[in-house]
């Protein structure tokens, strides 16, 4: 006769830690079936290689294909489909025309079951442990000041006049042109708390307002301005800046690189392209192939579950369960260490 579900459920649970969920994750976006994914994995073996106590959860769209989703959840990641966000119709020209889809990372403020969460694009890495920042005082939005120097930022009045908060004092913001721009973050990489009244409230405002240049970038700075405070360079080196503001730069001391300035994304890395040739560029991408081809940093279910669960459910389909817990994010927070 099968096994009892309910027992067989009931001692798994008992394999669960006393403890609650997770309060705190990193978080990635994942969209389309090209070869972003690949960022993801690297992110998921680069978080482990810095012994981070958290779990990173992938926010997929619905065309992100059952493979790469499977590939990430064989690395102990927590997947997680979320619906796409649009911006206002408009004829903006954005920086990049794929940037429309960037939009959907808004969503990321409806894991609520998160009390905090570091968000990463997936085509970053992390080199030394960035825990600490999930510690920093709540009630404020936190991210690395961007660069304005890229001809990305050619139809911006700060490009045209030369002028980049890296170096205010290089380009004075001329007095006529009013205040200087506020303090602007790269979207690359924040500290935030998940909430779904801020989630409401971003949709709504984003439905009123048109759509500019850096899309979603754009639009979270102009959301968060008052609550935004700077974080150190460090924890989102834009790679520009090796190029545009060197003496802001100390690589070693570097946390978190963004494989962001084009032809840098180290899955389609051939280094044609302007910059791409420089020494630090290709140290920056064999750094990063180098984690993502260490199979020492594949993820490794825990004995205790792998063999609580093989001697548990002989005969017995798990698939509903497993899913279940996944879906509330315990199954992963088995496999790793409790949050402290
Ligand atoms: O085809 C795409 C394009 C973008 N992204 C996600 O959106 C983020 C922002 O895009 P990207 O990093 O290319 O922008 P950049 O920082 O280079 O301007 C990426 O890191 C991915 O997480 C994705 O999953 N698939
Ligand atoms: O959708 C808008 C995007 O805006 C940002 O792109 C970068 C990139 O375009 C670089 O080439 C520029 O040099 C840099 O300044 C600019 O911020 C974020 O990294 C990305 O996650 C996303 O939010
Ligand atoms: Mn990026």
């Amino acid at each position: 006769m099968a096994p009892n579900i309910s027992n067989t459920a009931a001692k798994i649970a008992s394999l669960v830690k006393p403890a609650s969920i997770p309060s705190r994750a990193y978080v990635t976006f994942l969209a389309g079936d090209g070869n972003y994914y690949k960022g993801a994995v690297g992110l998921a073996k680069g978080l482990r290689n810095v012994k981070s106590v958290y779990p990173l959860v992938v926010a997929v769209l619905s065309d992100v294909p059952e493979e790469h989703r499977q590939i990430l959840e064989s690395q102990g990641c927590i997947v997680r489909e979320i619906q796409p966000v649009y911006p206002p119709e408009n004829q903006t020209q954005f920086a990049m025309a794929y940037y429309v889809i960037n939009y959907s990372k808004l969503r990321i403020w409806e894991f609520v079951e998160y009390s905090k969460m570091i968000y990463l694009d997936s085509d970053i890495q992390v080199y030394d442990n960035i825990d600490h920042l999930f510690d920093l005082p709540g009630g404020h939005f936190y991210a690395v000041m961007d660069c304005f120097c890229e001809k990305t930022w050619s139809n911006t009045p700060q490009f045209k006049i030369g002028y980049c908060q890296q170096c205010p004092d290089k380009v004075k913001w001329p007095a006529e042109l009013g205040p200087p721009p506020s303090l602007y973050f790269n979207a690359g990489m924040f500290v935030f708390e998940p909430s779904l009244s801020t989630c409401d409230d971003l949709l709504k405002t984003l439905q009123v307002t048109p759509a500019t240049s850096f899309a979603e970038q754009d639009f979270l700075n102009m959301f968060f301005k008052d609550i935004y405070k700077p974080i150190p360079l460090v924890y989102n080196l834009v790679l520009a800046m090796l190029w545009r503001h060197p003496e802001n730069v100390d690589l070693d001391k570097v946390k978190v690189v963004h494989y962001c300035a084009a032809g840098s994304k180290p899955w389609r890395y051939t280094g044609k392209e302007e910059n791409m040739h420089r020494e630090d560029i290709k140290m920056l991408v064999k750094k990063w192939w180098d984690v993502y081809n260490d199979e020492s940093l594949n993820y490794k279910k825990p004995a205790a579950i792998a063999d609580g669960e093989a001697e548990l459910t002989k005969g017995v389909d798990l698939e509903p369960f497993r899913a279940a817990l996944s879906e509330a994010g315990v199954v992963h927070y088995l496999t790793a260490p409790s949050a402290a």
